[in-house]
């Protein structure tokens, strides 16, 4: 077997940029926006006071560099008066602290009535939680958040790093600050350090170092290990680029809040650290280094039953912590789940809250609050094929509220797809065209899928659960429920008997029938299994033609052009499709690690009326491939060589540009326009680096090589 180069096989995450989590454009979402707007109004008069408290609390201590003892004490969590908390322990220290909190308090409510709306009614002031303050006053006023970021951020810093105050004189003595380095946010006492105090900057490069290994991506921001500096240790952190379009600040300060009361749980992925910048926010976590847990089970190639049950429960612990604490995740879904060792997959983690939603409980809900925070949970958000009913009601306007069980419902689909290795509710069109399932946008599919969700019929096809046991199934009928009302909630799901004792061991057909599709474009997986076939297909290709001694030049030479065909895209080898690439919508494949050394085109469905994704086509070009007589051992990285070039067909635009900057793949449309990036991270380099580059050397321009390279497991 050839390699052209190897290396890079961190776990192939392929995340693209900045895209939403679903295509609504065709869905009318007139009902929607008009709710939206009464909200908005409601919510701007209501918090519209509230927001000018917070600007006076928050002007006189507020750091940018956010200790995270800050936002991990509980007994703050939901006061509206916001205020700093720096650490225990020192009596004086406590004892400002304990000034500062009355001074606050004391001007707080002083302000209880702000002087009067439009129509010169007065208007109680805001005491809602206290991230309402927070959001109340970003949405207040742009400019404010501008001049947050630059006067206004001055101004902070002068308080925490220069200028004498009340505070400055506990400071001088001695700080607790939050504990940088270990997991879980804990506190110690350490001496304020000169730089610290008088650098006229400290952020997040103070502390930490990136390494070059990507973790992740999502909507907002890039996940990437860092090292403390002082400790060495590893953590991840979420970078957020505040130029970005979906930049929200108040969306990070309200994740931020969220990750302070998920505090301690062993099933949430903890925050330890967070810092703002004028370009970025850094948010350091815990690192999860067995990666997502569906990407985790296709690489360890087997899943259990026992294993799916120790799963279920992780994620039904955190949900219920959530859910007790009025918060719903309203994002459960594979890639949010994440596995903490790379050799076992349980134990896991929720992480990405930040389109959790909390709710106040009944009796500390203000009036006006209570109103202002509806929207949250009546905001459709999440991933198409882990939507409960209640939320595509949402979507296309039958309804405008669910709540937390929207998440027990999501961790049934999760729980179906553990089992079986397929969703259960799958969209499909007559159109034999359609590539919906190659990640296309598709109206018809995606109506369809949302009608099957919202009837919430689906099966338990013999084929895959036959062997699976009548408890769990018991457990997923009742987590897919149309009706919230019926549907399980996280404490029962976590006494249900299922979860109650070991599960069978038996060995799942999940890893080879995993053929997962979601319809957010940023999804990886998908992309980097998509990959992955093409790659294998490439790479036979190849070999052969190194097996014949061919030249570099001549490899490359023939081995295809890329196109893009408006909104998709594809690879063609010599002008022969052979795949396409995914955008809105993508097909992940399982590569089935077959024990006896075959390799098995994968071949699912989502229920005997769902028939499976077109990447069955693909499969045709494998049947008589040499793929199939490959081994385990010849799992590896491989490069995908594409020459930019154009086919000069009309209907062909422009040739996307395939290549290689790591850790990222981009893929370029004709005008510089970046259609997707595709993220990876080097793990090790096995191939001769020397060939790689004769071989980009003998390609002359205008048409550069580029290579692709990617995990192929076998
Ligand atoms: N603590 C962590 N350790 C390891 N990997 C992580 C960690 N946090 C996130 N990741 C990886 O990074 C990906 C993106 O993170 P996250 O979902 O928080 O970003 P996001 O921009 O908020 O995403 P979304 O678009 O879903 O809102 C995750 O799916 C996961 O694969």
């Amino acid at each position: 077997m050839t390699i052209l180069h190897a290396g890079y096989p961190q776990s192939p995450i392929v995340h693209f940029g900045r895209h939403h989590n679903l295509n609504i454009s065709h869905l009318d979402l007139s009902k929607l926006d008009q709710a939206d707007n009464v909200f908005k109004q409601v919510n701007n008069s209501a918090v519209g006071g509230g927001g000018a408290a917070f600007h006076h609390l928050h002007t006189s201590a507020a750091p940018r560099h956010v200790a995270s003892s800050e936002f991990y004490d509980d007994e703050e969590a939901t006061s509206p008066r916001g205020g700093i908390e720096i650490g225990s322990g020192n009596d004086k220290m406590m004892a400002n602290l304990r000034r500062h909190r009355q001074r606050e308090r004391q001007a707080y409510e002083d302000e209880e009535w702000s002087s009067s709306d439009e129509s010169g009614r007065p208007i109680p002031r805001y005491a809602g939680r206290d991230t309402d303050h927070v959001f109340g006053e970003f949405e207040m006023d742009d400019d404010d958040v501008e001049m947050r970021s630059g006067s206004g951020r001055r101004q902070e810093e002068k308080h925490y790093y220069g200028e004498e105050t009340d505070e400055d004189e506990m400071e001088e003595e001695e700080e607790s600050v939050s504990e940088l380095l270990p997991l879980g946010g804990g506190t110690r006492r350490v001496p304020r350090t000169p730089r610290r105090k008088n650098s006229s900057k400290c952020g997040f490069f103070d502390y930490y170092k990136l390494t070059d290994e990507h973790l992740g991506s999502g909507a907002y921001g890039s996940v990437t290990t860092c090292k403390s500096i002082k400790s060495g240790q590893e953590f991840a952190v979420k970078i957020v680029d505040k130029q970005g379009e979906t930049h929200s600040r108040k969306r990070i300060l309200r994740e931020v809040n969220i990750f302070k009361t998920c505090k301690g749980h062993p099933n949430i992925v903890q925050l330890l650290d967070w810092f703002e910048d004028d370009n970025k926010f850094y948010l350091v976590m815990e690192k999860m280094r067995g990666g997502p847990l569906l990407q985790h089970i296709l690489e360890r190639g087997y899943f259990t039953e026992e294993e799916a049950r120790r799963v279920t429960k992780d994620i039904a612990s955190a949900l219920k912590f959530m859910h007790d604490r009025g918060i719903a995740h309203r994002d459960v879904k594979p890639e949010n789940v994440l596995c903490t060792d790379p050799n076992h997959v349980s134990p896991v983690k929720l992480c990405d809250l930040d389109l959790a939603s909390q709710r106040q409980p009944q009796h500390e809900r203000h009036p006006l609050s209570q109103v202002a925070s509806e929207p949250d949970l009546a905001s459709p958000v999440g991933s198409a094929e882990f939507m409960a009913p209640e939320v595509v009601d949402a979507y296309v306007g039958d309804a405008l509220k669910y709540d937390k069980k929207c998440d027990t419902w999501s961790l049934g689909v999760i729980l179906y797809i553990m089992l079986a290795g397929y969703a259960p509710f799958q969209g499909v069109c007559d159109d034999q065209d359609c590539g919906w399932s190659e990640g296309k946008p598709c109206e018809d599919c995606q109506q369809d899928l949302f009608h099957r969700i919202q009837d919430g019929y689906y099966e338990f096809p013999e084929e895959e659960w036959g062997m699976i046991s009548e408890e769990a199934k018991d457990l997923v009928s009742n987590l897919l429920k149309r009706d919230p009302v019926d549907r399980f909630n996280a404490d029962q799901i976590l006494s249900h008997r299922w979860l109650q004792q070991s599960a069978a061991s038996t060995i799942l057909q999940t890893p080879s029938n995993l053929i997962y599709r979601k319809d957010s474009a940023r999804d990886v997986q998908q992309m980097s299994e998509h990959f992955n076939l093409m790659n294998r297909l490439t790479d036979t290709r190849l070999s052969a033609r190194f097996d014949n001694k061919m030249t570099m030049s001549e490899c490359a030479s023939d081995l295809g052009t890329a196109t893009y065909h408006g909104d998709g895209s594809f690879l063609s080898m010599g002008g022969e499709p052979f795949g396409t690439f995914p955008r809105k919508k993508s097909v992940g494949i399982a590569i089935e690690k077959s024990r006896s050394g075959e390799f098995t085109p994968p071949i699912s469905r989502a229920s005997p009326t769902t028939p499976p994704p077109s990447m069955l086509d693909l499969s045709q070009d494998l049947t008589d491939s040499p793929v199939k007589r490959r081994s385990a051992d010849d799992s590896g990285t491989y490069s995908l060589f594409s020459p930019a070039s154009s086919n000069g067909e009309d209907n062909i635009r422009s040739p996307p540009i395939l290549f290689l900057e790591m850790p990222s793949i981009q893929l370029f449309g004709t005008d510089a326009t970046m259609l997707n990036s595709v993220q990876m991270t080097p793990r090790h380099t096995t191939e001769d680096e020397a060939s790689l580059n004769s071989f980009e050397d003998e390609h002359e321009a205008p048409n550069p090589i580029h290579r692709v390279e990617t995990q192929v497991n076998v």
